[in-house]
């Protein structure tokens, strides 16, 4: 069996995945948008503001009749932020006005109420305002048909706010990456089910699920299927017949008597081996039906580690999520590493910066693994690292 370095099965990772990032548009709804990343610049059917209005609640005046103030005016009328065009703005006079409200033809100026005697038939103003005072002018944040959102931007509730404003009810966005998940194994059940003996909780489909969604790409199916090649060429096929355009599977690919996903997809050319990390040292590439097939190891830290190192950069990228982040950081103490592999031990960042390492290196630790908060890399030419040194870190 061929094994690898940790990069070069990155490399190939990458490389199978490339037919990925020319992702065509879709129209989906504000509602649908959040996390969705914009293919082109979207103008506004209108001008933000779409109307003249009054930025406080008060009076709606003409400025040049409050510069002999404190004065009184005497008030025509009331207009509040509700549909309806107000009627101009005698001169003398003053209209009481809501925030939001449009302000009346002929006012250019809100005075505040408190600002005033708060009158009802007629108002005192305690001092001269400048035109312009309080009144927000239709177009002053966008011009009509401008572009309220420019292409490649990951939606977030600010862009969404904007597209509502303008009135839009749709946005053209990327279409997310289709990906399935298959878990394999024979003793995996739904998780809740009553163990019997020999019995697991399929713990990797629900965690690479919330893996692929957590990197904006959508999850198109879901299987689990017991060491049987059949089913597990069955499961294959309804996840390229959901539309799959990658699925990622976990178990079945070591050296046993039951590796369903080597026994399937070796002879389809698909590569299986050994890559230099612990977790994570199993994994195989293949390509069926021309989806590719990423399949990591069972073990529920090798599955979320390898997901992480391997596919998680790729959907990020094209998602236009950031990078997950990284860090040089020193160990709260000493940890051992095993030549010849990369390790990726699990850790928690302490509050005075250092990393304290979480469990052992062992690949079945998944209650370490949802205590830490970060990877920490130990080079594959390092068998042992003291307290202080630095480490390079992920975040989880
Ligand atoms: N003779 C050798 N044995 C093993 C090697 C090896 O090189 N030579 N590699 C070991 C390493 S490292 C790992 S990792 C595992 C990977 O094996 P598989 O990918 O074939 O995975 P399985 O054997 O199917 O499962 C491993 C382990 O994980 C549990 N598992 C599997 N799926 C799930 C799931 N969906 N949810 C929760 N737990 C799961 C499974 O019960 C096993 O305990 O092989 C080593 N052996
Ligand atoms: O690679 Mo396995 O994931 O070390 O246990």
């Amino acid at each position: 069996m061929s094994r690898i370095g940790v990069d070069e099965h990155a490399g190939y990772v990458r490389s199978l995945l490339t037919g990925l990032s020319a992702r065509p548009a879709e129209r989906v709804a504000l509602a649908d948008a959040l996390g969705r990343v914009t293919v082109s610049p979207t103008a506004s059917p209108i001008a933000l503001p779409p109307f003249r209005n009054a930025q406080m609640d008060g009076y709606a005046v003409r400025a040049a009749d409050t510069t002999d103030a404190p004065l009184a005016l005497p008030v025509a009328g009331e207009v509040a932020a509700a549909p309806g065009e107000p009627a101009p703005l005698a001169p003398g006079t003053a209209v009481r006005i809501m925030t939001g409200a449009p302000v009346p033809a002929g006012a250019d100026a809100v005075v505040r109420v408190e600002d005033t005697d708060r009158g009802t038939e007629q108002v005192r103003i305690d001092a001269p305002v400048a035109a312009g005072t309080y009144v927000r002018e239709a177009g002053s944040d966008l011009t009509q048909g401008d572009d309220v959102l420019p292409p490649g931007v990951r939606l977030a509730s600010r862009h969404l706010a904007a597209a509502a404003a303008s009135g839009l009810t749709h946005l053209l966005v990327r279409e997310r990456v289709r990906v399935a998940v298959v878990s394999t194994g024979s003793e995996l059940v739904d998780a809740g089910t009553r163990l019997a003996p020999g019995e697991l909780p399929d713990a990797n489909g629900v965690a690479l699920a919330a893996a692929v969604a957590a990197t904006g790409a959508a999850v198109v199916h879901r299987g689990r299927v017991r060491d049987d090649v059949l089913r597990f060429r069955d499961e294959l096929d309804a996840a390229v017949d959901a539309g799959a355009e990658l699925v990622i599977t976990s178990g079945g690919i070591s050296q046993g008597a039951y590796e369903v996903v080597r026994e399937l997809l070796e002879p389809l050319g698909a590569w299986v081996g050994s890559v230099a990390m612990q977790p994570g040292g199993p994994q195989a590439v293949g390509v069926y039906r021309r989806v590719p097939v990423v399949a990591f190891p069972g073990n529920p830290v090798s599955a979320q580690v390898s997901f992480e190192v391997f596919v998680a950069p790729v959907l990020r990228a094209i998602a236009k999520l950031p990078p997950a982040r990284t860090a040089r950081l020193p160990l709260a103490e000493s940890v051992d590493s095993v030549a010849g592999k990369r390790q990726f031990r699990r850790g928690r960042l302490t509050a005075d910066g250092t990393v304290a390492p979480v469990g052992g290196p062992g690949s079945h630790l998944v209650a370490a693994l949802a205590a830490s908060d970060l990877l920490f890399v130990v080079p594959e030419d390092v068998t042992e690292l003291a307290a202080g040194a630095l480490v390079d870190t992920v975040e989880l």
